[in-house]
């Protein structure tokens, strides 16, 4: 008698809420894009100092495996963008997106495309997830003015560092994906690799779109899904007033939400997203940064029958939100930090939690305080550390893009 084996199924892509339970995820382990910080690109490249990058990916590698041992199926983007350049469009539309001609001129940009052209699928992965330098051009390529008169540590591709935070490069809303559109120059050419994963691999063949080929800035971290068809966006350095009014229309248009929060954050690194000050702990829980719980607030956007957008409030945040998440309170899980811990730990990603079911929290260990008041309101904490992958300031949510979360019941 032969035993079938029957193939474990991919969950659906489907996401409608923050904490309903996990089933797939999308991560990036840390590579040798984060060999190309130094002392005087880190600041453009958004890291705020040097990660040892070893230990960095051995934090990583114990964020994806707690994650599997709970069950989540972890995607990494490298393995599913070798997959995806198996597809001859999606070569040339990566090649396209990471050579840029106004930089390099028309002369080096055309040798470039064409050394790129000819790299097989698992070095072209590298190039553009880890940049290239003018120096490992190949030197037959390009004798051109641009490339005698840069440095020869300049890059010719930049590199990328931040693809680790894949939360904020696409963003799940129900059925559909939404590929974002990135502020900073350092991190724009990101969407391009999300875009390209989601529309040839062939485990996403049949995803829909949400917002389009918009290009108002709205990065995930900002984007938080309150509840089903309830999303908060925050506005501030990153996600701007026209990108929450269009990402507003797009998921309505859609018909993927009834109620968007527009929650105004502090223009300023420490609160880049919204994400950075609140993250939602259970069906009815956020934890927060103390220092804005009385004074976030939000401006409610409703559609209007006839296409239009409905700008309410402002209004307290925590009041607006269980108003339209249909709830008697939404409860901010009191820290009750003093205000230097606070400010400590929220520089460290204490607000950035990863939910994996309600009540269950994956958060950096070094935020002894916020995680022990957390467990004293009965969340569970689950622990990582995150000693060199924090010097990009992020957290387990900025470094995570869920992929499938089952309804809350
Ligand atoms: N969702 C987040 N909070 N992401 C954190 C992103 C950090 C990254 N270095 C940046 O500045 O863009």
């Amino acid at each position: 008698m032969s035993i079938q084996v029957i193939p474990p199924v991919s969950p659906p892509a489907r996401v409608d809420s923050e904490v309903g339970p996990l089933r797939s995820v999308l991560l990036h382990r840390p590579g040798n894009e984060l060999k190309r910080l130094t002392p005087r690109n880190n600041d453009q490249l958004l890291f705020d100092g040097i990660p040892w990058v070893d230990r960095a990916q051995d934090e990583h590698d114990a964020f994806a495996a707690l994650l599997r041992s709970r069950g989540v199926e972890v995607l990494l983007v490298a393995d599913l963008l070798t997959d995806t350049l198996a597809d001859p469009r999606a070569r040339a539309a990566g090649i396209h997106a990471a050579v840029e001609e106004r930089r390099l001129g028309l002369e080096l940009a055309d040798a470039l495309r064409s050394h790129l052209t000819g790299l097989p699928a698992a070095t072209l992965v590298e190039v553009l997830m880890s940049g290239m330098t003018f120096e490992e051009l190949p030197a037959s390529e390009g004798a051109s003015l641009v490339r005698r008169m840069r440095h020869p540590h300049d890059f010719a591709v930049t590199p990328l560092p931040n693809l680790l935070f894949t939360r904020d490069s696409s963003i799940w809303v129900g059925d559909r994906v939404a590929i974002t559109s990135l502020t900073m120059p350092a991190r724009r050419r990101e969407t391009s690799i999300t875009d390209l994963i989601y529309a040839y691999h062939p485990r996403f063949a049949s995803a829909g779109r949400a917002y389009g080929a918009h290009s108002a800035p709205v990065e995930g971290g900002d984007v938080l899904l309150l509840a089903p068809g309830v999303l908060a966006i925050g506005v501030g350095e990153r996600t701007t007033p026209a990108g929450a009014e269009s990402f507003a229309r797009s998921v309505f248009a859609d018909g993927l939400a009834h109620t968007v929060l527009a929650v105004p954050i502090e223009q300023r690194r420490a609160s880049m997203h919204l994400d950075t000050v609140c993250t939602m702990v259970d069906v009815d829980a956020v934890v927060m940064y103390p220092a804005i719980q009385d004074t976030l607030s939000a401006y409610p956007l409703r559609p209007t029958g006839e296409g239009g957008l409905a700008v309410a409030g402002p209004a307290p945040f925590l009041t607006a939100a269980a108003e339209a998440m249909g709830i008697e309170r939404l409860r901010a899980i009191d820290t009750g930090l003093d205000p230097v811990t606070a400010e400590r730990e929220q520089w460290d990603d204490g607000n950035n939690t990863l939910a994996l079911a309600p009540g269950v929290v994956v958060a950096y260990e070094r935020n002894v305080e916020t995680n022990t008041r957390l467990e004293e309101n009965g969340i569970e904490v689950l622990r990582i550390s995150g000693y060199e992958l924090g010097s990009g300031r992020g957290g387990p949510r900025c470094m995570s893009c869920p992929l499938s979360r089952d309804q809350i019941a």
